[in-house]
């Protein structure tokens, strides 16, 4: 019987692979998960011992159809290198690496791909998981996938032309959101008496109700800031400040995260070729 493969265990690997357990898609006994320092594996072997764990990527993908490659972007190649002997038309290959394209995957291993950006609000079952997959995947290979990653949050099929803008809005976008609302602590502790403890812990307690507001209470952005800034009153004056300078850093923002994509995949496209 075949088993699911899940090589790399870092940040996102540990995330995803903890989540789908914990939240039933997987069974333990169905997977095997590899890593490059196998010792990182002790802990979920510990919490789950029937999951098999190894260091021999080729081992794994002689035993699964289904393989998820959670190693960093530049590992990708070398993974699917190791693997190639043991994969045929039959494999299905996940990959999470940001800029690394569908086409290039496919020069390495012309198969069944599947490309995911997830995003670290899954570790609380929330946020958004990109997915496209290529033309050889089948529905049902298809719907295997996305039901995974609806178990750890919402599924977002996309075409790949997509995956940089919306990678920043889903997937950098927590790192964006901290900086952001870690700088308002900051200013809010600089021209107070209360401490960066203090500002830190109002700040995001009042980040999160407002989710809440936005999420469950079916508020849009603009009922919002029309309910909270009273006409004539103190919010309205921090209100423009924002609609200022907000527009411009955000869209350097964007520019300057797309330019680096687009590095980096050229970086890429000539790995993969070479
Ligand atoms: N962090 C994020 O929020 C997001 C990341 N991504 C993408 O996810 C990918 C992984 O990122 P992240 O989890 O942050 O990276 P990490 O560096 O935390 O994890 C990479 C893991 O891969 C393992 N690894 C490396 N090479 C091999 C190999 N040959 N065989 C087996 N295991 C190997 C490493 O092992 P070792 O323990 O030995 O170092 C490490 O555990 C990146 O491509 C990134 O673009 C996508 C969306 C969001
Ligand atoms: O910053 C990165 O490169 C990765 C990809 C998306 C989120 N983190």
């Amino acid at each position: 019987m075949s088993k699911i493969g899940f090589i790399g265990y870092g940040s996102m690997g540990s995330m995803i692979i903890e989540g789908l357990l914990s939240s039933n898609v997987i069974k333990p006994d169905e997977i095997i998960v590899s890593n490059r320092t196998k010792s990182k594996l002790e802990d979920i072997k510990k919490k789950y011992p029937e999951i098999e764990i190894t260091d021999n990527n080729a081992y794994l993908a002689g035993k699964c159809r289904k393989i998820f490659i959670f190693v960093g972007t530049s590992a990708v190649k070398e993974v699917i290198e190791e693997v190639k002997d043991e994969i045929s038309g039959d494999s299905h290959i996940t990959y999470i690496a940001a800029a690394l394209t569908m086409e290039n995957v496919e020069g390495a291993f012309p198969g069944k791909i599947t490309k995911v950006i997830p995003s670290l609000t899954s570790k609380v079952n929330e946020g958004v998981s990109l997915i496209c997959h290529n033309e050889e995947v089948t529905e049902k290979e298809a719907d295997f996938v996305n039901n995974l990653f609806s178990s750890i949050s919402d599924v977002k099929i996309i075409d790949e032309e997509n995956f940089e803008a919306g990678s920043d809005l889903t997937s950098c976008a927590p790192a964006f959101i901290a900086e952001i609302f870690m700088k308002f602590a900051e200013a809010g502790a600089e021209n107070s008496n209360f401490t960066p403890a203090e500002t830190q812990d109002m700040v995001i307690k009042t980040l999160y109700g407002t989710a809440k507001l936005l999420y469950e209470g079916n508020m849009g952005f603009e009922e919002v800031i029309s309910r909270v800034a009273t006409k004539g009153g103190i919010t309205e004056e921090g209100v423009k400040i924002l609609e200022k300078e907000l527009p411009n850093t955000f869209d350097e923002l964007l520019k300057t995260t797309l330019t680096k994509n687009k590095k980096i995949k050229e970086a890429l496209n000539n790995q993969m070729i070479n």
